[in-house]
C-alpha cells in the first residue's frame, strides 16, 4: 500500500487534499483527522505539518509526500522533487526596512531572521557572505521592528506582510517555490507510484488546458491547426456540409481566448471550449 504525507494545515493544506479528491482519492472529512485510508485504490494518506513531510519521506518511512520545494530545500532531507504541482506558488527573498539594504553584500554581519535557516545558510555559504541567521518560527517580518535581526528572508507571496512591516525585498529571489511531489532520493519509485503519479498529472493537464471544437473550411485546416496543434495531433472529422471539417484539439487555458480570435480570423466558427474534467495523456 502506497503511503503518501500530505500538509494536515497552512497554506498548501487545502489545495493539496483538493487536487487528491480530483484525482479521484478519499480524503479526510475532518480537519482534525490524521490518517486517512483509500483501500479501493491501495493508499493510505498521513496528515503533517509540511515542514515535516520532506523527513518522513527521505527517512523511508512514508514513500510519497507532497510538499513546499522550499520547505524540501530546507529540510536537506535524503528526498527528491519528481512533478511540481502548480499551487502554492511563492518566492523566497530577502527583505529589509525600505531604503536600508539594497544588494545581497550588505547582508555582511547584519543578523538575519528566517524560518528557513537551510536555504538561508547554503545561500550565504555559496555568496561568501558572513552573516547570522536568527530561527524564528514564523511572523518574521515583526523581527526587524522588534529589534532582533537587520533583515529578513522569508516567504513572499503577495508582499503585503512585507508592506505592513515598512520592509521591501532585496537582491535577487532566492528561489521560486511551489507545491511538489517528492519521493526518496536514489530509491526505486515505489510499488503503486506511477499510477499515483499518473493521475496527478491528469489533474495538472486537465488544469491546464481546454478543449476546443470548431468548424472550419477545407483549404483553412491547415493553417487552423498551426493555432491548435494539440498535445498528439488534432482529430479532424468530415461534416454533413461539403467543403468544411470539424476540428478537435486541447488548447492551453490561458491561451484559449487568444486562439479562438485567430480561429475567427481564419473562418472559423461554432467555435467552443469546454472544460477537461480529467484526463490521461
Ligand atoms: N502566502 C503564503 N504564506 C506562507 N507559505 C506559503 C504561502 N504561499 C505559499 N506558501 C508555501 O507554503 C509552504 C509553507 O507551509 P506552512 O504550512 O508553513 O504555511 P503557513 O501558511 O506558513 O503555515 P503556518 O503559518 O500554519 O505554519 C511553503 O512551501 C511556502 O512556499
Ligand atoms: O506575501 P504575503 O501574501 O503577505 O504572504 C507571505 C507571508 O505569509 C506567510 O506567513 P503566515 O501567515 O503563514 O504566518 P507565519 O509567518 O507565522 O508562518 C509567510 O511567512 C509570509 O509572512
Ligand atoms: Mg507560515
Amino acid at each position: 500500500m502506497l503511503k503518501i504525507a500530505v500538509p494536515n494545515k497552512g497554506a498548501l493544506a487545502d489545495s493539496a487534499s483538493q487536487m487528491l479528491a480530483e484525482a479521484g482519492y478519499r480524503q479526510r472529512r475532518n480537519a482534525k483527522d490524521l490518517v486517512t485510508l483509500d483501500p479501493d485504490n491501495d493508499v493510505e494518506f498521513f496528515y503533517l505539518r509540511p515542514r515535516d513531510i520532506a523527513i518522513y519521506v527521505g527517512e523511508g518511512t512514508l514513500d510519497v509526500g507532497i510538499t513546499g520545494r522550499d520547505l524540501l530545500l530546507d529540510s536537506g532531507a535524503h528526498a527528491t522533487e519528481d512533478v511540481a504541482l502548480g499551487f502554492g506558488a511563492s518566492t523566497f527573498r530577502f527583505a529589509a526596512p525600505i531604503g536600508k539594504m539594497s544588494a545581497i553584500k550588505d547582508l555582511a554581519g547584519a543578523r538575519i531572521a528566517t524560518s528557513y535557516p537551510g536555504i538561508v545558510g547554503s545561500y550565504l555559504a555559496d555568496k561568501g557572505i558572513e552573516a547570522e541567521v536568527v530561527r524564528l518560527d514564523g511572523a518574521v517580518e515583526s523581527s526587524v521592528r522588534l529589534g532582533v535581526a537587520d533583515a529578513i528572508a522569508d516567504v513572499v507571496e503577495t508582499g503585503s506582510t512585507l508592506r505592513q512591516a515598512d520592509l521591501e525585498v532585496f537582491g535577487e529571489p532566492i528561489l521560486s517555490s511551489e507545491a511538489v511531489l517528492i519521493t526518496r532520493q536514489d530509491t526505486p519509485n515505489p510499488d503503486g507510484f506511477d499510477v499515483f503519479k499518473r493521475r496527478l498529472d491528469g489533474v495538472i493537464v486537465a488544469r491546464t488546458y481546454v478543449m476546443m471544437d470548431y468548424d472550419i473550411r477545407v483549404e483553412q485546416v491547415e493553417r487552423a491547426v498551426e493555432l491548435t496543434p494539440g498535445i498528439e495531433s488534432p482529430t479532424v472529422s468530415p461534416l454533413h456540409r461539403e467543403g468544411w471539417v470539424a476540428v478537435r484539439s486541447m488548447v492551453p487555458r490561458d491561451a484559449a481566448q487568444r486562439v479562438m480570435d485567430g480561429l475567427y480570423e481564419l473562418g472559423a466558427r461554432g467555435i467552443l471550449v469546454t472544460d477537461i474534467l480529467a484526463c490521461r495523456i
